[in-house]
């Protein structure tokens, strides 16, 4: 399959597939319909496999008060991860990967954030519809970028028709204006989607690990969480490095406020649930950290890992799937420093936060405070974050903030 790259001012757009030609639809009429989606004609008739309906019987039966939303959570990032898994693999083959040198974002990015948003708007009927997402349309709106715009509407509607739990499908100018819905400025009061399409895109390039992050903040708390980490072996990264073990790979980790964390394969087996490591010896531990130098200084993470003790070399993943790994017990830290001036976003670390505390672990930033993820898009915090389980953390804090501030020390005498 020939591989499409556009190369825009501040973005990468890769487009992988030699694109299908758009089937006709059945029409899809039912309120709220978005006036953005085509309409093949004016009879009405519905054909979600998961009517909200059926989601809120689900909901009532588990005692779970978000369950209706966790439901639809997962169903919305599983259809995402199709559409990413059909890209990632035509990017590998066409070798397209070895140009993203800068930030990229790719028409898997934005046809996930579609995806998303679009089937959470189906599904989940509760309220007003919020969401807090990376991407928008503004690089898709500049001169040169039509064909690229095309590329995603095609690949939005043949991956909604293969998956056929909606027969709708997208026009361009509907493609921009679903992007768009993850313009919320989340905050304190009442319910926002908080959502990364592809988290690690550096990750997708390469073929590594990536995930689709999607989070429910309530009253400015995180309340839900769910990971699609398509590449993630199901169950466990027993070796250095991201290695498989040669299991069935393709793990959605999942957790609701109060009610635990879960694991499940992201096609379909039942969830189990997980519980990060009972480690207490740092000697014993593993760390995770990103692969990207950039997001992460591996040189302060690799002295807080000597005062703690830790033996084992540092597991370097890309994406939330660290924090998956972390909940299920792959490894018992993970360390994230980024270098000074960078904020971090909602979104790159909300559904995760909620996997690993649901599973008993804990996230704070460099100071021992909670994350609050009320204040926008943004996070507010004090110089990097870390996880591990209870156990541990008191030691870890404590090796952490001698590392900074040795650091800082190093840095004032130059
Ligand atoms: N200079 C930087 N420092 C820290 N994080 C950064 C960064 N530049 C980008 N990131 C964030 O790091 C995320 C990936 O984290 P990880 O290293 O754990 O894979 C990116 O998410 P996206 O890939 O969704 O853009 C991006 O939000
Ligand atoms: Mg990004
Ligand atoms: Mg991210
Ligand atoms: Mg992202």
């Amino acid at each position: 399959m020939a591989a499409r790259v556009g190369l825009l001012p501040h973005a990468i757009l890769v487009s992988s597939r030699a694109l299908p030609t758009p089937r006709a639809r059945v029409p899809y009429p039912l309120p709220p319909v978005p006036s953005y989606l085509r309409h093949a004609s004016s009879s009405a008739s519905r054909s979600c496999r998961a009517s909200p309906r059926f989601v809120a019987v689900r909901a009532m039966a588990s005692g779970n008060p978000y369950a209706a939303e966790l439901a639809a959570a997962k169903k919305a990032v599983t259809l995402a991860a199709k559409l990413c898994q059909t890209v990632q693999q035509d990017i590998m083959h066409s070798g397209v990967q070895a140009k993203a040198d800068k930030s990229p974002v790719t028409v898997a990015d934005y046809g996930s954030q579609i995806l998303v948003g679009f089937s959470l708007k189906m599904d989940v009927s509760s309220g007003p519809f919020s969401l807090v997402a990376e991407e928008d349309s503004d690089e898709l709106r500049k001169d040169g970028a039509e064909e690229i715009l095309e590329d995603i509407t095609d690949l939005v509607n043949e991956t909604i028709f293969d998956d056929g739990s909606y027969n709708i499908s997208f026009t361009k100018e509907g493609i921009l204006s679903a992007i768009d819905d993850g313009k919320s400025e989340g905050g304190p009061s009442g319910r926002h989607w908080v959502l990364d399409p592809i988290d690690g895109t550096k990750g997708f390039l390469r073929g590594d690990q990536y995930a689709i992050a999607l989070a429910l903040l309530d009253e400015g708390k995180v309340v839900l969480g769910v990971l699609a980490c398509p590449n993630l072996p199901l169950s466990s990264i027993n070796n250095i490095n991201g290695n498989s073990s040669g299991d069935k790979v393709g793990a959605l980790f999942s957790a609701t406020i109060g009610c635990g964390a879960q694991v499940e394969s992201l096609d379909g087996s039942p969830p189990q649930k997980i519980s990060v490591c009972s480690i207490d010896n740092p000697v014993n531990a593993s760390f995770f950290e990103s692969y990207e130098s950039a997001h992460s200084m591996h040189d302060l993470t690799g002295s807080i890992a000597e005062k703690l003790g830790v033996q084992a070399p540092p597991v370097r993943i890309d994406s939330q799937a660290k924090y998956g790994a972390l909940a299920r017990g792959d490894g018992a830290i993970y360390l994230r420093f980024p270098h000074k001036g960078y904020r971090e976003k909602i979104w790159d670390h909300a559904a995760g936060s909620i996997v690993v505390t649901e599973a008993g672990g804990i996230v704070t930033d460099a100071a021992g405070n909670d994350l609050d993820f009320s204040k926008g898009r943004f996070l507010d915090l004090d110089t990097g974050i870390i996880a591990t389980n209870k156990e541990l953390m008191p030691s870890l804090l404590k090796a952490v903030q001698e590392a900074i501030k040795e650091t800082n020390q190093a840095a004032s005498l130059l």
